[in-house]
């Protein structure tokens, strides 16, 4: 994308006002928590026609950011914010936002599945029309037009879950769109994408450029995938404690260069070696049958790790919940563990500190005959935040103050510590910055070092190709293909999972 702003010689973009006024700009954007100063001054502009990448490590400020400009917090007063040139004052009004055409599409993307594609869609306007008559047919034909528009091919009157995933993704933005009527300004993304295939993804944002040049709307796209920021932002703006570390051109950016910004370093993309462990066999799934699931056989071995992928909706997702779910109760006395990827709801606990929710499952072995003292709570919760380098480092702090990443090493780390033989794990990195990305792939690889073995479960071909020893292909509900040493390649996994969908047959068919 071609960048609309001029370049210092540093090779970043110059943070004054183009030509003309960007749709949004913000001041000196500044809050503080307590003591921590989430966000310290931070001025960036939001121009007509573009898609903003806002990148930065777990804890940088990208959710705080977002929940300014959706009135949820008030930033410090010396914050100012403009919309098209006019200047608001959110601590007055928060839906000022909203009426300047300020519009939010998050991760679970917020349908209600058994609502039709229409009322999904035209949500806003049913809603006010309550009790007034409600031309059906009229909304029905307005909500075929769009999905047609944005090449959705469904009836609108199906419910909404019927459609593939990267169409509800669809669905959502153009209601986010929508439901501003005709003041559109703003569009924020935060990790639209996380459940998509790469495909997904690319057929999602040629819908959100074909948006912004209709509209002269802009974009905020918030996600921890560098190359989906590379590809399809205009300017890319990464935060770091806080603070605006650099505003560049996207055309100029690599991942290398990005994650230098974002963590300092240059994260290692390198597959480590494994010697291959002793084949026993510690979890044998034999025709398993759950949700899409429709007869998953595989084996798992001692120490090794495998990854299982496929569509989204294949029912790769549901085989690890199925397993679990198998033996509640015994499950973690014969040590097999499983980490949701819904961590907020179904991975730690709220309202105890980081180290309560760190130590939990190992209560029972490292309490003393009178529980557990203080001293040895926090000499434990400090050298968990080290070794999984939670921020900010203090073990006393309530689980629901961390940013999400830093929750997900929370979660993660709490149960790889419980020295488990099975691990299996839902998405294990999502949301997760590039650095501690890096890290958490390190702990899972130590722990197969070490005999434990893991399952994972993801659409992140990435992640598989660093860790995986094996790959199993799913689709339709059954393992289609497994891939193996050199195979275990992302571009390679993402060729077969597509090629496994269209019905051809690329690879070793299992069995
Ligand atoms: N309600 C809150 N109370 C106290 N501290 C908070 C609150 N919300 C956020 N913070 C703190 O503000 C900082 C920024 O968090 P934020 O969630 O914005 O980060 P983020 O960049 O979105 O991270 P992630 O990539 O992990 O989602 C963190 O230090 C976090 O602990």
């Amino acid at each position: 994308m071609i960048s609309r702003r001029p370049v210092g010689s540093d090779g970043e973009l110059v943070g004054l006002p183009g030509r003309s006024e960007p749709n949004v700009r913000l001041q000196n954007v500044s809050i503080t928590f307590g003591d921590n100063k989430a966000l310290d001054s931070v001025s960036l502009e939001i121009p007509a026609g573009e898609v903003v990448g806002l990148v930065g490590e777990n804890g940088s400020g990208k959710s705080t950011l977002i929940k300014i400009l959706n009135g949820v917090y008030r930033p410090d007063s010396v914050t100012r914010l403009f919309i098209r040139g006019e200047e608001i004052f959110p601590y007055e009004d928060p839906s000022a936002f909203r009426r300047h055409g300020i519009s939010f599409v998050h991760q679970d993307l917020g349908l209600v599945p058994a609502l039709s594609i229409t009322e999904n869609l035209l949500h806003e306007r049913i809603l006010h029309a309550r009790g007034a008559f409600i031309n059906w047919r009229a909304m029905h034909r307005e909500a075929a037009g769009l999905l047609a528009r944005f090449g959705i091919a469904a009836d609108p009157r199906q419910p909404i879950s019927t459609l593939a995933d990267t169409d509800k993704a669809l669905v959502a933005i153009l209601r986010a769109v929508e439901e501003l009527g005709p003041n559109k300004t703003l569009l924020v993304l935060d990790e639209p994408t996380v459940f998509l295939p790469r495909s997904g993804t690319e057929l999602l944002f040629g819908a959100v450029r074909k948006l912004l040049d209709e509209y002269d709307m802009s974009v905020l796209l918030v996600t921890h995938d560098l190359e989906e920021v590379i590809e399809n932002s205009d300017t890319i703006v990464v935060l770091k404690g806080g603070r605006l570390q650099s505003v560049l051109p996207a055309e100029s950016a690599t991942p290398a260069s990005l994650s230098e910004r974002i963590v300092g370093r240059t994260v290692g993309t390198g597959r480590p070696v494994r010697a291959a462990g002793p084949a026993e066999t510690v979890l044998d799934c034999t025709g398993l049958v759950s949700g899409r699931a429709a007869g998953v056989d595989f084996e798992l071995r001692r120490g090794e790790v495998l990854g299982l992928t496929g569509l989204a909706g294949s029912g790769f997702e549901d085989v690890l919940p199925a397993i679990y779910g198998a033996a509640p109760r015994g499950a973690l006395a014969r040590g097999i563990v499983y980490v949701p990827a819904d961590r907020k709801t179904e991975g730690g606990m709220l309202e105890v500190s980081v180290a309560e929710n760190a130590l939990m499952p190992r209560l029972g072995a490292l309490s003393g005959p009178f529980g557990l003292s203080p001293r040895t709570l926090a000499r434990h919760g400090r050298d968990f935040v080290e070794r999984y380098d939670v921020r900010p480092s203090d073990p006393g702090k309530d689980f629901r103050m961390l940013s999400g990443g830093n929750q997900q090493k929370v979660v993660l780390g709490k149960w790889l510590d419980t020295n488990p033989s099975v691990v299996l794990l839902q998405d294990p990195t999502q949301g997760v910055d590039v650095g501690a990305r890096e890290g958490i792939n390190q702990r899972l690889l130590e722990a197969a070092d070490d005999g434990t073995a893991v399952l994972c479960a993801t659409t992140d071909y990435e992640q598989l190709a660093l860790i995986c020893d094996r790959v199993l292909i799913i689709e339709d509900g059954r393992v289609v293909g497994e891939l193996a040493g050199a195979d275990v390649e992302r571009n390679t996994i993402a060729m077969h999972v597509m090629q496994g969908h269209r019905g051809t047959d690329p690879i070793r068919k299992v069995g």
